[in-house]
């Protein structure tokens, strides 16, 4: 329960909401009560003038007592009419201000969430599925929706209810009150038993199905892998056996659901019974009328929504401390990528690395191993070497997506650490290993770098990426979209559009992370020749497993297993005969045998 206090500074923020819906439920059910009195008052009225009534047989005056009493039963009806229309208008008002108030919370706290999981470091993001994240800003927000807003709601109603309907039964009869709310304990307790059972069966449903989409989406992504592999029959009866399991568990929760309403249905009738089983023994002995017992049925009835509603609001509480557990657990999560000095300024792109260690937090692999060289600014620097070497890794650190395990990383003289994230980060065009783009236009998806572009500036940033033949001939140019209702760009369109979002922030620090993979070696030294202008001023990273596009650069590093064994230029390094040289070798034999 403790978990839901972090909804309380919503409580505040929105106190006017609770306050006015209070309000209106407390008035909702004072109109609530007064057709109750008056049933009781007409079921007497009626009683008593046919007394009347009979006893004027022969005489005018019966006529004017008929009279008198339907003005009566009129303005009788008249006046439940009033009382339910106002009724109905005030509980209009309620949900107006208590399930707005709701919708209001919820709106913030997905921002809240929202934010939060933005401000998160790259280790959160490997710790957590996706799934689960949108689970936590989707499912358990509308889960803990359900307590700022109806369990609130029939909560205050609950106890306004009882507070204005029991003082007017125990003022008629203390026995009829005690006997015609003794079911009612029982009607809460059964639908929170049965709501749990409900709840539970409904999250299996709930499960089963999302394991079912998982597989179709899983299933139609790898088509092209189904057929050509003949598996059709095979995910077939992987298929029927999901759904089957999601047919069962559905066909369970429909048992407990039947059960629900019959349940309900006789508790409450079993309090009606009693009502007029003691009341009647009431009437025997001259305690009570017959509108006594009318006004009890409408109390009964009252108090019998309230009361189920009970049942139902324990459990909506606890499922949504639950919930809100969930979203404490990320919202507590703390950013350890902090800055020490927050430095903002210009940074000109001296790079240095100090006896850089670092070993990755989830995996405990240690992926650098005191790596140490530095880069002067405007220069370029390649780092080659085997897979698992740690070049990523240390574009990784350069974008300060880690902290160095130990040693440091410098820009400018500076620690990294010391300037503010965004500093840091809009000074890298970093061009990822793996190609992400949005399913927007092409012009969008470049532009991504750097909101404020003119169109001539994006057709730049693509010419300066080798790309603006390959858009040209699209029907739809730089407008073409991309994603699932777009087109499908090859490997190597794909990364130069990456490269292009990349440039188009005229960043002072470029690094690119194997980005030319998917492209043959020639193009590859044509982008690479044809970048060098843009290069200028900038400090280029070229990470990469080829020597093609190492040899560029004014400096190469040459990893293995974290450390670096070699470094210098592309002369130097040939000259030393060793892993570089060996390397240079093989992959010129290897273009040349494929040619
Ligand atoms: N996010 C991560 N969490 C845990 N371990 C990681 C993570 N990323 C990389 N590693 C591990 O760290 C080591 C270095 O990985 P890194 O990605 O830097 O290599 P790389 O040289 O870029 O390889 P490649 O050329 O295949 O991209 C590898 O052993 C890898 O398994």
């Amino acid at each position: 329960m403790k978990d839901l206090a972090h909804l309380n500074k919503y409580f505040f923020k929105y106190k006017y909401h609770l306050i006015l819906g209070t309000v209106f439920i407390i008035i909702s059910n004072l109109f609530g009560v007064i057709p109750a009195v008056v049933v009781r008052h007409s079921f007497d009225l009626i009683q008593g003038s046919f007394q009347v009534f009979n006893g004027f047989e022969g005489f005018n005056l019966q006529k004017d007592t008929y009279d008198l009493f339907a003005s009566s039963i009129l303005i009788f009806g008249l006046v439940i009419l009033a009382a339910a229309i106002l009724k109905g208008i005030f509980m209009f008002f309620m949900r107006q201000t208590i399930i707005v108030m709701s919708r209001l919370i919820e709106y913030d706290l997905k921002n809240e969430i929202y934010e939060h999981y933005q401000t998160l470091p790259l280790s959160f993001y490997r710790k957590n599925n996706t799934g689960d994240l949108m689970n936590r800003i989707s499912e358990d927000v509308s889960r803990v929706r359900m307590y700022v807003g109806p369990a609130i709601m029939y909560g205050i109603n609950l106890f306004t209810m009882f507070l204005i309907v029991i003082p007017f039964m125990l003022s008629i009869n203390v026995e009829l009150t005690l006997y015609s709310l003794l079911p009612l304990p029982f009607l809460s307790f059964s639908i929170y038993y049965v709501n749990n059972i409900i709840n539970k069966r409904s999250e299996e449903i709930q499960e089963s199905l999302s394991d079912l989409s998982t597989f179709v989406q899983e299933a139609f992504s790898g088509i092209r892998v189904i057929k050509a592999f003949v598996r059709e029959q095979d995910y077939n009866d992987k298929f029927s056996a999901a759904s089957n399991d999601y047919k069962n568990k559905s066909l369970k929760l429909a048992f407990v659901q039947s059960l629900f309403f019959p349940l309900i249905m006789s508790l409450i009738g079993l309090s009606v019974i009693l009502t007029v089983y003691v009341g009647s023994i009431g009437i025997l002995q001259g305690e009570l009328s017959t509108g006594n017992i009318a006004e009890f049925i409408i109390y009964v009835n009252m108090l019998t929504w309230p009361v189920t509603a009970l049942g139902w609001i324990t459990s909506i509480i606890q499922r949504a401390a639950a919930s809100q557990k969930r979203v404490n657990e990320f919202l507590h999560t703390k950013n350890d990528i902090v800055s020490g000095k927050n430095i903002e300024k210009e940074i000109e792109g001296d790079l240095i690395f100090e006896k850089v260690k670092f070993t990755y937090p989830d995996s405990g692999i240690e992926a650098l191993k005191a790596v140490s060289f530095s880069v002067k600014s405007g220069e370029s620097i390649a780092i080659i070497g085997t897979t698992g070497s740690g070049k990523s890794t240390i574009a990784n650190l350069l974008c300060r997506m880690y902290d160095t395990t130990a040693g440091e990383v410098k820009i400018d003289g500076i620690s990294i650490k010391d300037y503010s994230l965004s500093t840091v980060r809009g000074n890298i065009g970093y061009v990822p290993q793996d190609v992400f783009l949005f399913s927007e236009s092409i012009a969008d998806n470049i532009a991504f770098g750097n909101q404020k572009l003119s169109d001539a500036q994006i057709r730049q940033a693509s010419d300066h990426a080798n790309l603006t033949e390959n858009i040209d001939r699209f029907p739809k140019g730089f407008q073409t979209m991309l994603g699932e209702r777009g087109i499908t760009l090859s490997g190597g369109q794909k990364q130069r559009v990456s490269i292009a979002r990349a440039i188009a922030r005229e960043p002072k620090i470029l690094i690119m992370d194997d980005c030319l993979s998917a492209v043959d070696t020639k193009t590859e030294n044509s982008i690479l020749n044809s970048m060098k202008k843009i290069m200028v001023g900038r400090t280029t990273v070229i990470i990469s497993h080829r020597v093609s596009s190492a040899q560029l650069a004014d400096k190469i590093i040459v990893l293995d297993d974290g450390l670096i064994v070699e470094q210098g230029s592309h002369q130097e390094l040939m000259g030393l005969e060793g892993t570089y040289k060996s390397l240079y070798q093989k992959q010129i034999q290897g273009e040349e045998l494929s040619v």
